[in-house]
């Protein structure tokens, strides 16, 4: 069964076509910039001579024309994987917010695109673009089942206690306010591989999802039980440009006393904070290379952003009641030694110890890089979330087959 996975971001579409249950990937890719000068569809896929790839900068004003391009890759007599769209069996869409109403993948009927056009107030960096997504794939792979995975599925194990705000309860009875969680593929992804590793179903592991948006998730036996991000992916640590927890107080500060409009607050906090409003770059490549030219700014914003993760798996540490391991993922939880030397650096009272040279070793696939005989383990290990959207994906057609 091919499944051609799509992860709609605001600005960007990356994709991969995956040959299951072999999980076999077939090409990968993604489009860059939608929009914005500099557009660029990159295409790669995999023949026994190699990997051949191709790319293209271009004019690329939506995502409808974004998709359109990566779709003529797929059949481009070159370089083309499939002869025809009907090749396409499944696509699998990464959808962010699917609210209380979707706990599990989904088929995507018109009922649930309907309830995902819902849910765009609650994630407006994101919905829109994976409903955009849905929209030309249904066009462009008439023929294929189109079927959502949505990132607050796995956090929907979480217990009131924890997703509800100390807010009057009719915000949660009638409008949904509470919190959902994101990520939830990459932290499922990621923990199933820690208690695989570490041998034991019940383990109480954190996981540190470090990309452009950053979360943890406490998991216990395999169960998220709290999560760093709440309504929308906005709170919770310091990311590339999102503020993570602020003090309330801040917002109406920035009203009225600045006179800023809540549209011009959201901006701030969602595109203008986190790594960016601290050192005028949201990329943690370009930070670290100002970290080590010893610039302040740089500093601080290195040591807030490993700082609060501090704090979340010390709370984390404590609701699990125990700690088996940390798992770091994502482009900076995957890449960036530094930032997992000053989130592990102080905290041996956890059981939590760095081994320093292997920390800055560099390999494929899990690595453990805590001394031996740390209590506690310290996990890297590369996300997949595309793969895991493929599995689901088969997961579900195999059950309504059978
Ligand atoms: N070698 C590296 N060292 C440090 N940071 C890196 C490295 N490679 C990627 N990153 C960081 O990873 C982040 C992007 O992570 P990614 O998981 O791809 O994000 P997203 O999926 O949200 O776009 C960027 O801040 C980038 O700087
Ligand atoms: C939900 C979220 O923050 O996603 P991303 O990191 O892809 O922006
Ligand atoms: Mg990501």
């Amino acid at each position: 069964m091919n499944i051609f996975v799509i992860n709609s971001g605001s600005s960007s579409i990356k994709y991969q076509l995956i040959a299951m249950p072999e999980a076999k990937v077939i090409c990968t890719g993604m489009v860059d910039r939608i929009g914005l000068e500099g557009s660029e569809v990159q295409y790669k896929t995999f023949r026994e001579a190699g990997e051949v790839k191709k790319s293209e900068v271009r004019p690329i004003p939506d995502h409808s024309e974004g998709l359109r391009l990566v779709a003529a890759f797929l059949s481009d007599p070159e370089v083309g994987v499939i002869s025809d769209p009907g090749e396409v069996h499944v696509v699998g869409h990464r959808v962010v917010h699917g609210g209380e109403k979707f706990s599990q993948t989904q088929l995507i009927t018109e009922e649930a695109k309907a309830k995902i056009k819902d849910l765009f107030p609650l994630a407006p960096l994101h919905n829109p673009a994976n409903y955009l997504g849905i929209e030309v794939a249904e066009q462009i792979f008439a023929q294929a089942k189109q079927i959502a995975v949505f990132d607050t599925a796995f956090h929907s194990t979480m217990p009131a206690v924890a997703f509800r705000m100390a807010i009057p309860n009719e915000y949660y009875e009638e409008h949904g306010i509470r919190a959902y969680g994101f990520h939830g593929t990459s932290h499922k992804y990621v923990s199933e591989k820690a208690i695989d590793f570490l041998g034991k179903k019940e383990s109480k592991i954190i996981t540190i999802h470090l990309g452009n948006g950053c979360s943890m998730a406490a998991v216990k036996a395999g169960k998220c039980i709290d999560t760093s991000m709440g309504l929308g992916p906005m709170n919770g640590l310091v990311m590339g440009t999102r503020a993570g927890d602020v003090d309330q107080s801040v917002i109406f500060y920035l009203v009225n006393q600045l006179g800023y409009s809540l549209d011009e607050v959201n901006t701030v906090l969602n595109k203008k904070s986190g790594m960016l409003g601290l050192t005028g770059f949201s990329d943690m490549r370009d930070i670290k290379q100002r970290y080590d030219e010893g610039e302040k700014e740089a500093v601080l914003a290195y040591q807030m952003y490993a700082y609060h993760i501090r704090r979340f798996i010390g709370s984390y540490a404590a609701i699990l009641n125990g700690l088996d391991a940390i798992v770091f993922t994502a482009g900076v939880g995957e890449n960036d030694a530094l930032t997992r030397q000053l989130v592990c650096g102080e905290m041996e009272f956890l059981g939590i110890q760095l081994d320093q040279g292997k920390n800055g070793e560099r390999s494929a696939g899990l690595r453990v890089i805590n001394t031996p005989d740390s209590p506690v383990k310290i996990l890297v290990i590369p996300t997949n979330e595309e793969l895991e959207i493929a599995k689901q994906c088969f997961e579900l057609v195999e059950r309504k087959q059978t």
